[in-house]
């Protein structure tokens, strides 16, 4: 018996993905329609600056910097380990300090990281992820959040967070795997990702930013697969059913991508765009934060890792409905 070539083996693995996305999708979405009620959209006086749509109150925001010279003691200690660094922040590996009587000595228990914000913006997006992570941090597939303004090498960090270190990012992950490794482990991977997704729109909140580097995982399994998959990065996070701001570089030049035919102001078969009543009386058309959002961008994520491109999900991610996001379509709302 002639054994099947490479390609075909590939091709036939890549073809059985069709049911298992389709099905996955589905089930996300049917957890999408017995969501929470919308909450009343929260806007700002017509014309005012779009920023005021962010849920997090910004008179904090002035104070970082120097009360991150306050003292303290305890807490966790840096290591010379940078975790990730993005436009925003950076992620530092931490040991906690544990002081231990007994002995009379301390000594440090490893396996954190911290993430660090850069800059106002930073900040901002910081508060906002630790807001989202109280809300959502005790789903399963979501990052959990173990200290909130911790004290680090003496000095209170009062918009840093530390969560468990994980063994890498989806991102990574991908890149080093071959294809055939990849799909086998394509069941595993989006089940994952659907349960934290799940359980994030179930508690009223949509990631907005889903994509394989915002997914960490905590080792791989025996396949090689990675498990303990959880959903991280909520710097731009929504409520499900506010308004989002429209899209601006500085919002989106991370972002994987979202719908596409926002950008264009032509179709929206995915309804996304709604009127929205504004406090003095106006109107203004603007994005709501719902479900298929991150259902786009999970499909999407599919796409890139597994380089799967069937006709199912082509159709979900062509023209009109999901699509890649770029700095050059950043100002093409509608
Ligand atoms: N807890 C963690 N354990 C291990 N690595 C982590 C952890 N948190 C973040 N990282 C790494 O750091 C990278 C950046 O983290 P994160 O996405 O939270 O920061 P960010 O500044 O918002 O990044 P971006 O600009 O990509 O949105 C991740 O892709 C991941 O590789």
């Amino acid at each position: 018996v002639r054994s099947m070539p490479k390609e075909e083996k590939e091709y036939e693995l890549i073809q059985q993905l069709d049911e298992d996305v389709m099905a996955s999708l589905h089930e996300l979405n049917k957890s999408a329609t017995t969501l929470p009620s919308p909450i009343t959209p929260r806007v700002k006086v017509f014309g005012s600056s779009l920023e005021g749509f962010e849920d997090v109150p910004s008179g904090l925001l002035e104070k970082e910097m120097e009360s991150t010279e306050e003292g303290c003691r305890d807490g966790y200690a840096k290591t010379k380990k940078v975790l990730g660094a993005g436009v925003y922040g950076t992620v530092y590996e931490v040991e906690k300090k544990i002081h231990e009587k007994w002995y009379k000595r301390r000594q440090r228990q490893r396996g954190f990281a911290l993430k660090i914000p850069k800059g106002d913006r930073g900040i901002r997006s910081t508060q906002k992820e630790m807001a989202v992570l109280d809300d959502v941090g005790t789903c399963k597939g979501v990052l959990s959040m173990i200290d909130k303004s911790p004290c680090v090498d003496g000095k209170k960090m009062p918009n840093s967070y530390v969560t468990k270190m994980y063994a890498g990012d989806l991102h990574k992950w991908s890149k080093v795997t071959p294809i055939m490794t990849r799909v086998h482990c394509y069941q595993t991977v989006f089940s994952q990702v659907a349960a934290g997704l799940t359980c994030m729109h179930e508690k009223g909140w949509i990631h907005n930013d889903v994509k394989a580097a915002n997914i960490l995982y905590e080792g791989l399994d025996d396949k090689g697969c990675p498990e303990g998959l959880v959903l991280a990065d909520f710097g731009i996070s929504y409520k499900i059913g506010s308004p989002i701001s429209p899209f601006n570089e500085e919002d989106y030049m991370s972002a994987f991508y979202i719908v596409e035919s926002l950008f264009y102001g032509m179709k929206d078969p995915l309804k996304i765009v709604r009127s929205f009543e504004l406090e003095n009386g106006g109107a203004m058309l603007l994005p709501t934060a719902i479900p298929k959002i991150d259902l786009c961008s999970a499909a999407f994520m599919i796409y890139r890792i597994w380089n799967y491109k069937e006709p199912a999900l082509q159709k979900l991610m062509g023209a009109g409905t999901c699509g890649p996001m770029g700095p050059g379509r950043t100002q093409l709302f509608p």
